[in-house]
C-alpha cells in the first residue's frame, strides 16, 4: 500500500502547533515514539479537499535548527530527513505566533530555506488583535515567498483555508516528493543569527499595519522577559536583588524596633518590683514577642517585591518561564502560582492549588508547598545567619549573608523539585497536564494597591505575634519557670520544659542539636517563628541565673552554639513541617488524615537526614 503524503508541523514552542494539529485531525490521532529517544511522535490523519488522505505529524517546539534538547533534535532531524524511523516530509506546515512575529519568523525563515514546500499558519491573530496589533498576511506572503494563512487554532478559524493550501501544496505525486534529499547547506540557513534576526524584524515591521504604542512597549519588554536565555537570567537576577534587599534595607528599621522593645523592658523593670509578674512581662512577653517582631521589616521588604512584581504583570511571565522546568519534574505550569504564594505562606498556597484540575498534579503540589520558604522561616534564618555568617562583601553589592539566605531559598526549591520528581514516580504517579495562561499587559504598579497589600501583611503578622506567638511564649515561659530550681542548678534544665527537652534531646543529639534547640522545637510546632521567640525566652530566663547581663540574642547564640550546629539548625528548618496551620489546611484540602500524615512523615525524615548530613560534613570540614 502506498503511504499518504507526510506533512510536518513545525514552529517555536507555544506557537499553537498542538492546538492546530487537534483542529486539523480531530480524533484521528496516534501517539508513538521515535526510536532511540524518549520523544513522543504525535501523528494524525487529515482529508484534503479532494478526499486524499495526508499524514500530519506534530513536532516538538524548537527555537532554531541548532538543537538544545533531545526534543529539538528530533524536530531538526525530521525536517532534514535525518530522523531514524521517519521519512522526509513532503511539506512543512510552519506555525508562527502573530503576537510574537519577529522571534517566530526567525525560525520560520530557517525552515523555508530548507527548500521543502511550506505553508505558514499565522496563528493567534485573535490575541494580536486584542493587544492592538494588526498584520497584513499578504505582505508576509510576498516577503517569505510562501502562502500564509491567518488562523485561530482554538476557535477553528482559518482551518478550511489551511486545508485548501495543503491540498495545493501536496498536489503532485507523493512518491516523487519522497525522492528528494536535502543538500546540507541550503540558501540562507547559513546566515548567522544576527542577520536572520534583523531580516525577521524588517519583515515583521513591513507586515505590521498598525500597532498601538502600549503593545509595542509590551512586546519589547517581553522579548527580553520571555527570551529563552535572557528571561531566566533576568528572573534569577530579580530574585537575587530581592534577597539582598531583605538584608541591606532592613538594618535601620530593625534597630528602631529593637530600641523600642529595649526601652519598654527597661521601663517595666523600673516600675515593677522583681518577681514573677516582672519576669512574665519582660522574659516572657517582651523577649518572646520582641524576638519575632523585629523581623517585620524583612517580611515587608520581601512582600514589597512580590506585590510589585505581581502588580506589574511580571509574575505571570515568571510562571511561563518556569513552566518547562516544572514539566520536567512532572508538575503542571499551573503549580507555579500556588508555589510562589507559598513563599509568603503555605496556607494560601495550598488553597490556591484548587485551580489545578488534575488530582495527582494537585496533590503533588500540596505535598511540596511547605518546602517553599515561607515568611515564618525568615526570622529563624535571619537570626542564625546574623549570628553565624560574617557580614562580608563577597562581590560588589553581594553580601555573604544575603547569599546564604538566597541559598536557603534555593535549597527549598530544589528540595521541592526533587520531592516532586520522586512523588510523581511513586505515590502520585500520572500524566502531567499542559499550561495555559494569558499574559496580562505590563503596568506601573499602583502605589495605593502595594501600600494596602503591605498594610494587610503587617496586620496579619502583628496579630499573629500578639496572639499565637505571645500565648505560646507565655506558656513556654511558665514551663521554663516552674518548678523553681534549687540553688546551684540551672533553671532552664530544672524546669518542666527542660525535662521534656531532655527526652527530645536524645533524638536530636545525633544531628548536632543541643538542649536549647530541643527546647525550642516543641513550641515551634505551632509556628516556625516561635522557635526564635522560644530561644529568646529561654535565654532571658537563663540570664536571671547567670547574670550574663544585657547581651543581645545574637551574642548569646554565638556563645552557646557551634557553627556546625547552627548550619544543621538552618537545614532542619528548610525541610521540617513545623506548622500546625499547614497541616490543618492539608487535611481539609485532601479530605482526610492520610496525606497530611504522609507529608509530616516525609518532611521530618528529610529534615532529620539533611540536618544530620550538614552537621557531620561541617564537623568533618573543621568548621
Ligand atoms: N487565543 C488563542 N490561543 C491559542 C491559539 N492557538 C493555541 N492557543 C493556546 O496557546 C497555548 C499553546 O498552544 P499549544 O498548541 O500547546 O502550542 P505548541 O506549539 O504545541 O507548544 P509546544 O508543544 O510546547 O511547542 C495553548 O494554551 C493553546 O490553547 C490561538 O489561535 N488563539
Ligand atoms: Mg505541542
Amino acid at each position: 500500500m502506498e503511504l499518504p503524503p507526510l506533512v510536518a508541523m513545525v514552529g517555536n514552542p507555544n506557537a499553537g502547533k498542538s492546538a492546530l494539529f487537534n483542529a486539523l485531525t480531530g480524533a484521528r490521532q496516534k501517539v508513538g515514539n521515535y526510536p532511540g529517544v524518549t520523544v513522543e511522535r504525535h501523528s494524525g490523519r487529515l482529508a484534503l479537499e479532494d478526499g486524499r488522505p495526508v499524514e500530519l505529524v506534530d513536532l516538538p517546539g524548537a527555537y532554531s535548527l541548532d538543537p538544545a534538547s533531545p526534543d529539538e533534535r528530533v524536530t531538526r532531524d525530521v525536517v532534514t530527513g535525518a530522523q531514524a524511523g521517519e521519512r522526509l516530509p513532503d511539506a512543512l506546515l510552519v506555525v508562527i505566533d502573530a503576537s510574537n512575529l519577529d522571534n517566530h519568523l526567525r525560525f520560520a525563515m530557517q525552515l523555508i530555506a530548507l527548500g521543502l514546500p511550506v505553508v505558514v499558519a499565522l496563528n493567534m491573530v485573535d490575541l494580536a488583535e486584542r493587544d492592538g496589533l494588526v498584520l497584513d498576511p499578504a505582505v508576509l506572503e510576498r516577503e517569505l515567498g510562501v502562502p500564509v494563512v491567518p488562523t485561530v487554532a482554538v476557535r477553528r478559524r482559518g482551518i478550511d483555508t489551511l486545508r485548501g493550501q495543503l491540498t495545493a501544496l501536496v498536489g503532485g505525486a507523493p512518491a516523487a516528493a519522497g525522492m528528494r534529499r536535502l543538500r546540507a547547506s541550503d540558501g540562507s540557513v547559513d546566515d548567522d543569527i544576527v542577520t536572520l534576526q534583523r531580516r525577521a524584524r524588517a519583515i515583521a515591521a513591513a507586515a505590521t499595519v498598525s500597532e498601538t504604542p502600549v503593545r509595542r512597549w509590551n512586546h519589547m519588554l517581553d522579548s527580553v522577559a520571555l527570551h529563552p536565555l535572557f528571561g531566566p537570567v533576568l528572573l534569577v537576577a530579580l530574585l537575587f536583588v530581592m534577597f539582598q534587599a531583605v538584608f541591606s534595607w532592613s538594618e535601620a528599621p530593625i534597630g528602631w524596633i529593637e530600641g523600642a522593645f529595649a526601652a519598654a523592658e527597661a521601663w517595666l523593670k523600673g516600675v515593677l518590683p522583681d518577681g514573677f509578674l516582672r519576669s512574665l512581662l519582660t522574659d516572657g512577653v517582651i523577649a518572646g514577642v520582641g524576638a519575632v517582631v523585629v523581623f517585620l521589616p524583612q517580611i515587608l521588604i520581601l512582600f514589597l517585591f512580590i506585590l510589585v512584581l505581581e502588580a506589574s504583570g511580571y509574575m505571570v511571565r515568571a510562571a511561563f518561564l518556569m513552566d518547562r522546568l516544572m514539566a520536567q519534574v512532572g508538575l503542571s505550569g499551573r503549580a507555579f502560582i500556588p508555589l510562589l504564594s507559598s513563599f509568603a505562606c503555605a496556607v494560601p498556597g495550598i488553597m490556591a492549588t484548587r485551580t489545578i484540575e488534575d488530582e495527582k498534579d494537585r496533590l503533588t503540589t500540596i505535598l511540596i508547598a511547605p518546602l517553599m520558604t515561607c515568611s515564618a522561616r525568615l526570622p529563624v534564618y535571619t537570626i542564625i545567619i546574623g549570628a553565624f555568617i560574617p557580614s562580608r562583601q563577597v562581590l560588589p553589592f553581594v553580601g555573604l549573608q544575603g547569599l546564604v539566605l538566597f541559598a536557603l531559598y534555593l535549597l527549598g526549591i530544589v528540595g521541592a523539585f526533587v520531592a516532586a520528581l520522586l512523588l510523581r514516580r511513586t505515590v502520585t504517579k500520572g500524566e502531567s497536564s499542559g499550561f495555559m495562561m494569558e499574559m496580562p499587559k505590563y503596568q506601573m504598579p499602583r502605589l495605593r494597591d502595594v501600600g494596602l497589600g503591605l498594610w494587610s501583611r503587617t496586620e496579619i503578622f502583628l496579630k499573629r505575634a500578639g496572639t499565637t506567638i505571645a500565648l505560646t511564649t507565655v506558656v513556654l515561659w511558665a514551663l521554663l519557670s516552674f518548678p523553681q530550681a534549687p540553688a546551684g542548678q540551672r533553671q532552664v534544665d530544672y524546669s518542666i520544659a527542660g525535662r521534656v527537652a531532655d527526652g527530645l534531646e536524645k533524638v536530636v543529639r545525633p544531628i548536632g542539636f543541643n538542649h536549647d534547640i530541643a527546647l525550642a522545637l516543641i513550641p515551634a510546632m505551632a509556628a516556625r517563628e516561635v522557635a526564635v521567640a522560644a530561644i529568646g525566652t529561654a535565654y532571658a530566663i537563663d540570664d536571671v541565673e547567670d547574670d550574663a547581663g544585657e547581651q543581645g540574642l545574637v551574642e548569646k547564640l554565638r556563645g552557646r552554639w557551634s557553627l556546625p550546629t547552627a548550619l544543621a539548625f538552618l537545614m532542619w528548618f528548610v525541610f521540617a513541617p513545623q506548622c500546625i496551620s499547614t497541616i490543618a489546611v492539608t487535611r481539609r484540602e485532601t479530605n482526610g488524615w492520610r496525606w497530611p500524615l504522609f507529608m509530616i512523615g516525609y518532611l521530618f525524615a528529610a529534615a532529620y537526614v539533611m540536618a544530620g548530613i550538614t552537621y557531620w560534613l561541617a564537623v568533618a570540614a573543621g568548621l
